[in-house]
């Protein structure tokens, strides 16, 4: 497609469909920005419908963008069907391609969530923690049905770099060595979650927040986040 052609695509992200992923963009960003996930233009979210693959501007305030703002990428080509005049297509792109492509995932969450970057200071190669309730929330990803209760939570930790981009490819590694992760975390910087469904990616990075920060307070108060058995 043109670039021309690119730019003027209005009809994929105009929609008077709640559900549809321009609009979800906008209203997870919304939320996410009250839970402080996103703020300071940080952190973004990015759901692929078939072969559309939606992603938010780069460096604008998240919680204030709007359907039109939204790029279209597709994901056979790998080429922006939509391209917003004057806006860049978020840093983050080629991690959620990552999630998207080895993890055949339906959204992709960005957070630079402060129980997120704390963990990265409290744990060294991995995020750990088992037997909380929450825990059944999140999937076993490498065998059908979610986590049990006394199952134990890990998350792999890679080291952040001075641009986005140079993530891609230790999120690649980390997913490939981490088969039943559904998150990476990202050190001094944040966290990226998947699901296969947009409310799946959505649940998945709320349940590991509220782990996260119960992690942090199990750590201050010297219990340690793994329970013998
Ligand atoms: C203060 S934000 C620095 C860039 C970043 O880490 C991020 O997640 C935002 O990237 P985007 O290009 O989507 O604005
Ligand atoms: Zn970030």
């Amino acid at each position: 497609m043109s670039s021309c052609a690119a730019r003027s695509n209005d009809a994929l992200v105009l929609s008077s469909d709640p559900i549809h992923p321009a609009n979800l963009i906008c209203e997870f960003c919304r939320l996410f920005y009250q839970n402080g996930w996103v703020t300071g233009t940080g952190g973004g979210i990015s759901i692929r419908d078939d072969d559309k693959i939606y992603l938010a501007p780069s460096g604008v305030q998240k919680e204030r963008m709007l359907p039109e703002n939204i790029f279209v990428m597709s994901f056979k080509t790998q080429e922006y069907i939509r391209k917003p005049l004057s806006l860049k297509p978020s840093a983050c792109t080629p991690l959620f391609m990552a999630a998207y492509s080895k993890r055949n995932a339906g959204a992709c969450i960005h957070t630079h969530s402060q129980n997120a970057v704390m963990c990265t200071l409290l744990f060294d190669e991995v995020f750990e923690i088992s037997s909380i309730e929450q825990i059944k929330a999140l999937p076993r990803i490498t065998r059908p049905g979610n986590m049990w209760y006394s199952d134990k939570l890990v998350i792999p930790i890679i080291e952040n770099t001075e641009r986005e981009e140079e993530l891609e490819s230790s999120l690649r590694v980390a997913i490939e060595k981490y088969p039943s992760a559904t998150a990476v975390l990202v050190r001094r910087h944040g966290i990226y979650v998947w699901g296969e469904t947009t409310w799946k990616a959505k649940i998945y990075n709320e349940a590991i927040d509220y782990l996260l920060e119960l992690a942090i307070k199990m750590k201050q108060m010297g219990i340690p986040t793994v329970k013998k058995v």
